[in-house]
């Protein structure tokens, strides 16, 4: 098949074509109205604990890049917020649009970011992340919005890995690296029971974006151009 990507012949709108579930009852990406959301006060705060050492590799998958964490044992895990139990992290990737006048996913009040970043978490109740990508409550994902401001030196190290994973398909090792250190300063956020943003668009995600937003300076947002990808 000619494979999923945004362009006008392979975009959002011909997704349901191959993957049905784009019509169904909770798909993600969804416009954030926060005055119309509800507190819950039964929800309790967000705890992240990431071991560096679990990153293994940075990959341009052509649609975004991700870098792929060891996920065999709770060392980098999600608990509290709005989930029950412990979700260990698999990945996190971003995404972005080719002006800076979008790329986010979901939106605020109808605006989107130039860039929104992923953290990709599954439910160790089952046995693996494929197992828990088809379940209700397999997957939570952690979205924080990036917006243009000062530079962030933090994404630097992962900005530079750039050069050497310019085209799709191509990986190289990226070790020792916590993405705690991408969080905003605080953790309160919006949740809601979504799916995958992307084919296979799996309604199986517990979607957790975070209020604050993170800064990224012009010249750090237009470094991934240097990657092939097929952008929005
Ligand atoms: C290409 N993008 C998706 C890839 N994935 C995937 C790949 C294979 C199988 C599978 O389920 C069985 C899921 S994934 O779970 O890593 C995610 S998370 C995510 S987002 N933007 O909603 O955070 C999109 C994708
Ligand atoms: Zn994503």
């Amino acid at each position: 098949s000619h494979g999923w990507g945004y362009g006008a012949n392979n975009g959002p709108e011909k997704w349901g074509e191959d993957f049905p579930v784009a019509n169904g009852p909770r798909q993600s990406p969804i416009n954030i109205v926060p005055k119309e959301a509800q507190y819950d006060s039964t929800l309790k705060s967000l705890k992240l604990k990431y071991d560096p050492s679990n990153a293994k590799g940075i990959l341009n998958n052509g649609h975004s890049f991700q870098v792929d964490y060891e996920d065999d044992a709770n060392s980098s895990i999600l608990t509290g917020g709005p989930i029950s139990g412990t979700y260990r992290l698999k990945q996190f990737h971003f995404h972005w649009g080719a002006s800076n006048d979008r790329g986010s996913e979901h939106t605020v009040n109808g605006i989107k970011f130039p860039c929104e970043l992923h953290l990709v978490h599954w439910n160790t109740k089952y046995p693996s992340f494929g197992e828990a990508a088809s379940q209700p409550d397999g997957l939570a994902v952690v979205g924080v919005f990036l917006k243009i401001g000062a530079a962030n030196p933090r994404l630097q190290k992962v900005l530079d890995a750039f050069d050497s994973i310019k085209t799709k398909g191509k990986q190289t090792v990226f070790a020792n690296f916590d993405p705690k250190t991408l969080l905003p300063g605080s953790l309160d956020f919006w949740t809601y029971d979504g799916s995958l943003t992307t084919p296979p668009l799996l309604e199986s995600v517990s979607w957790i974006v975070l209020k604050e937003p993170i800064s990224v300076s012009p010249v750090q947002v237009r470094t991934h151009s240097l990657l092939t990808l097929d952008l929005k």
